[in-house]
């Protein structure tokens, strides 16, 4: 039981064609929520803190956070910076022990995410942590994204091979059509598989890393709507594709929105039909309880990461 880096898992879930769930975590419902669901799946596990979650609940509660899940359960789990928009931010992490990190330099040019992302390599590395970076763009994308900007966003086969040679990195984050959030697609769901496949062949045995992966559970956005919130037409990534995904290179799999919907889903329900209550353990309480049902769905039925660890 300890924090370790993502090599081992990594090597096995390429081998085992399956990919980790690397979630994200704010605060301690949701961190216990995951973790009991790892454990009762004897699974390998992500945990990621965005710099939002830092702002958030402080980087020091995170870490200890965390640390006190591991204590708890006996669990190996990565801790990850996930979207790391500068060295600085990726040292603080790696200072303060996470075993992984990831240096997000997507919106510069090729040559400056280079640049920027072997710095963060070397310093890394140096102390035996792990980087993933990001090549290729995810924001703002529809199914009905035609060639010419296809090529223009989506990761560069031959790109991808330059871009880890010269860096070093561990892991890369590809665009193939995902993107963050809740409202994913305005038609059908769509990913470039072809450029996956692609991307696989040129770089064997190497993690890939999808993230805007949540599947934005149906059930969870209705729930939402139907106990007063507003979130129509949201839509996420079908989980065949993300199973069909886990097989073709992807080792590690993003999740964030899915557990802001499975808990707030909760919330919502539980509020609406307890009007009386007002003690946060209940209710928060069921959000924890939504957010393990949830990630042990994943890992059992999509992820296929049961029984890995
Ligand atoms: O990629 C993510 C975090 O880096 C999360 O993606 P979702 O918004 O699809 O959950
Ligand atoms: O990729 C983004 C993650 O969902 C984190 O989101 P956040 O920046 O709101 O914490
Ligand atoms: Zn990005
Ligand atoms: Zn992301």
């Amino acid at each position: 039981m300890a924090l370790v880096t993502s090599k081992e898992m990594f090597k096995k879930a390429y081998e085992g064609q399956y990919a980790v769930g690397a979630f994200n975590v704010n605060n301690m419902e949701i961190i216990q929520g995951i973790v009991e669901a790892a454990k009762e799946e004897n699974a390998p596990l992500i945990l990621q803190v965005s710099a939002g979650a830092r702002k958030y609940a402080k980087p020091a509660y995170l870490k200890k956070l965390v640390e006190a899940a591991i204590e708890d359960t006996g669990l190996d789990v990565v801790l990850h910076l996930d979207h790391g928009e500068n060295f600085e931010i990726c040292k603080q992490c790696i200072d303060d022990g996470f075993t992984s990190v990831m240096i997000d330099g997507s919106k510069y040019s090729f040559e400056e995410n280079i640049a920027l992302t072997k710095k963060v390599v070397e310093y890394a590395h140096e102390r035996g942590v792990v980087v993933e970076a990001e090549l290729g763009r995810l924001a703002g994308i529809e199914d009905n994204v035609n060639v010419s900007e296809k090529d223009a966003i989506y990761t560069d086969p031959n790109q991808a091979v330059e871009f880890v040679e010269r860096t070093g990195v561990d892991s890369l984050a590809i665009a193939i059509g995902t993107s963050h959030g809740a409202y994913k697609f305005k038609g059908e769901p769509k990913l470039d598989f072809e450029r996956l496949e692609k991307i696989t062949k040129l770089l064997p045995n190497f993690p890939l890393v999808l993230h805007g992966a949540s599947t934005v559970i149906p059930e969870f956005v209705e729930a939402c709507n139907k106990y007063g919130g507003n979130i129509p037409g949201a839509k996420g990534v079908p989980e065949d594709m993300l199973r069909r995904a886990s097989k073709l290179g992807i080792c590690k799999i993003n999740i964030d929105t899915d557990l802001r919907l499975a808990m707030t889903a909760a919330i919502r329900k539980y509020l609406t039909e307890n009007p009386e209550v007002f003690d946060p353990r209940k209710y928060l309480g069921e959000g924890r309880k939504a957010i393990k049902e949830m990630v042990r769905h994943k890992i059992k039925n999509v992820l296929g990461c049961s029984n890995k660890k």
